[in-house]
């Protein structure tokens, strides 16, 4: 019977915390698209920086275990993030590697990559394959290898190895190993024997052409390699499993133009990226409430990848364009999560008896295979009461993962799944409706000049400062602080205005000149939110004034607000009459 074994360290059992990498692929805008621009960048080996939905003249950074840049090769990932963990799976253990991100950023190519640009699935099994080599000359043990390939598509579990399977079904037994009777599993005995399965089963895997990507992978693909290794002498065995996944694409169907097939597709893809979402926010929040595993079959399988057993690495794939920013901004605040999930590694260990075959563990026995027996095929299911998922969460209640989960609670919004998805989606809409407001802005600032330009009035007035009609060049006067001439420091001003105006003549400078400061320093860094709570700013407004920041930067005095498109001279004066008197009134 297979049972866990602490990895002991100095009797302190040890964690092993999912190591987050961030790649960002090259930038890739298509000839007919406007070129913006990348909305990500790296900072350094640890740390990059998004542009900020909430201010476009901000950045909000993140810092992972790795980022890897544009120009970082496949060789370079593989050594840094992947090299360092397959040992452990020569000592019983687990682990697993998955690609995470959009559609078309880069998980495909990061997990296979082509011919000419091996990715981490073929440099890790020829890894495996080495270091079992150099493993049998030496110590005691007897290795081999085997390998499964699934696919995830629509909510079933296909086996690629086996490309007329039907979907299968996922158990858990008494040691909660994850199992999947009836999954082809084949034993492996060199790299060559390797790339003979894994290249058709490939091909075998669903792939379609949508919008966003030519070849997007329709399905999460995972490649299960398993090590056992039997000590010749006391003929104790330990069996260690990779897992190396290739998740489908998080993908928004307004962009994607998905329809028909390719919608169903999509809203399994999504569901099972949100499950596998929620799981991670469920064991983060460490409460002792159902982490969701069961909810999709992507989190029942990866399970044990995460809050589970294995040394896991997540690479998370970004794309740098401004198409793919709520996109990328999902995935990092994903990824973001995850880093804080301690797992607990262990050995999977059976003892066998001499001399006899080598007896299979009940988990190979449902995955139809045995280490180093020949290809088995499928047995019949066994059905069985699972338990219940939460008791296999233990990980958590390590005091200083608390303290790590409480901190992430802090960095996390702090609002729901459903809330904080909502809110992701107003940003992306939000960040369309600045964009389009910009363009308007700038038109409305070109045909100033040309005005301008036409009737020969240059008189030092800023081409983009215009009021009534949307067509007079504005006037502004020189700011003359002093309460006698107040009046005249903002536009001239005609005797109604004067009245309008007159307010401020009973109000304290030093007031004025505070509350002055105050509208100054939201107009520059207020979000769109802090902008809309400024009275006479509604929405459209704000994003005009954010479109504004993102052409011009700050504004130098509060009435280059007059610049912005639509704030007439009648309309700043009562903005100001408004926000001062409101902010007095506090
Ligand atoms: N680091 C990179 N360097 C060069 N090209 C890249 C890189 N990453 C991705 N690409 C290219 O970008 C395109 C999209 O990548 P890929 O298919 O791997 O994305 P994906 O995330 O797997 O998408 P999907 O989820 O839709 O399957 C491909 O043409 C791929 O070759």
């Amino acid at each position: 019977m297979a049972q866990r074994v602490p990895i002991s360290d100095g009797g302190a059992k040890k964690t092993s915390r999912v190591r987050v990498a961030v790649r960002l692929r090259p930038y890739m805008a298509k000839p007919d698209e406007k070129d913006e621009g990348p909305c990500v960048r790296g900072v350094d080996s640890q740390n990059l920086e998004i542009i900020n939905w909430r201010n476009a003249t901000e950045t909000v950074k993140y810092h992972f275990d790795v980022f890897h840049g544009e120009k970082t090769t496949q060789q370079e990932v593989f050594l840094s993030s992947v090299k360092p963990i397959l040992p452990h799976i020569l000592n019983g253990q687990n682990a697993s590697v998955f690609a995470y991100g959009p559609t078309g950023a880069g998980k495909t190519h990061t997990m296979l990559g082509s011919s000419e640009q091996p990715g981490v699935i073929p440099r890790a099994v020829r890894e495996v394959c080495k270091l079992v080599q150099s493993k049998n000359e030496e110590d005691g043990w007897d290795y081999s290898i085997g390998m499964s390939y699934l696919e995830i598509y629509n909510e079933k579990v296909l086996d690629l190895l086996s490309p007329n399977s039907q979907d299968l079904p996922i158990r858990e037994d008494k040691e909660k190993n994850i199992l999947i009777p009836g999954l082809t599993h084949t034993t492996v005995l060199s790299f060559a024997d390797f790339d003979k399965h894994f290249v058709p089963a490939t091909l075998n895997r669903t792939t379609a052409s949508t919008k966003l990507n030519q070849r997007s992978s329709r399905s999460h693909a995972i490649l299960l390699i398993k090590v056992v290794r039997t000590q010749r002498v006391s003929h104790r065995q330990q069996t260690g499993k990779l897992y190396l996944v290739d998740l489908a694409g998080s993908e928004d169907n307004r962009r994607t133009g998905n329809q028909g097939i390719r919608l169903k597709e999509s809203g399994a893809i999504n569901l099972s990226l949100f499950t596998l979402s929620k799981v991670v926010d469920s064991l983060n929040s460490g409460t002792s409430g159902r982490v969701p595993y069961r909810d999709s079959k992507l989190t029942r399988l990866l399970q044990d990848s995460l809050g589970g057993s294995a040394h896991s690495v997540m690479i998370t794939n970004i794309a740098p364009e401004y198409k793919y920013y709520f996109d990328t901004f999902s995935a990092l605040n994903f990824a973001a999560k995850s880093k804080l999930i301690v797992n607990k590694p262990f050995t999977r260990e059976t003892v066998t008896i001499p001399n006899v075959q080598v007896k299979r563990t009940r988990e190979d026995q449902e995955a139809g295979c045995s280490g180093p027996e020949p290809q088995k095929k499928r047995q019949k299911e066994e059905k069985k009461a699972e338990p219940s998922p939460s008791s296999h969460f233990h990980s958590l209640a390590a005091p200083s993962v608390m303290d790590r989960l409480i901190a992430l609670e802090k960095l996390m919004m702090s609002c729901q799944d459903k809330d904080r998805l909502n809110m992701l989606k107003d940003v992306a809409q939000s960040r369309k409706e600045i964009q389009e407001l910009k363009e308007k802005q700038r038109e409305f600032e070109s045909k100033a000049l040309l005005f301008s330009r036409l009737t020969g009035e240059n008189s030092g007035v800023s081409p983009q400062s215009s009021f009534k009609n949307n067509i007079v060049p504005l006037q502004r006067k020189p700011l003359v602080d002093t309460k006698a001439n107040k009046q005249k420091y903002c536009f001239p001003l005609d005797g109604k205005e004067n009245l309008e105006k007159d307010w401020e003549s009973h109000l304290d400078t030093t007031v004025l000149e505070q509350s002055r400061k105050k509208i100054l320093q939201i107009l520059n860094s207020g979000s769109l939110k802090e902008l809309k709570s400024l009275q006479q700013i509604g929405d459209k407004k704000a994003k005009l004034i954010l479109g504004w920041r993102e052409i011009h930067g700050d504004f130098t005095k509060v009435e280059d607000l007059g610049k912005v498109e639509g704030m007439t001279e009648k309309r700043f004066a009562s903005f100001m009459k408004a926000n001062i008197v409101s902010a007095m009134g506090k």
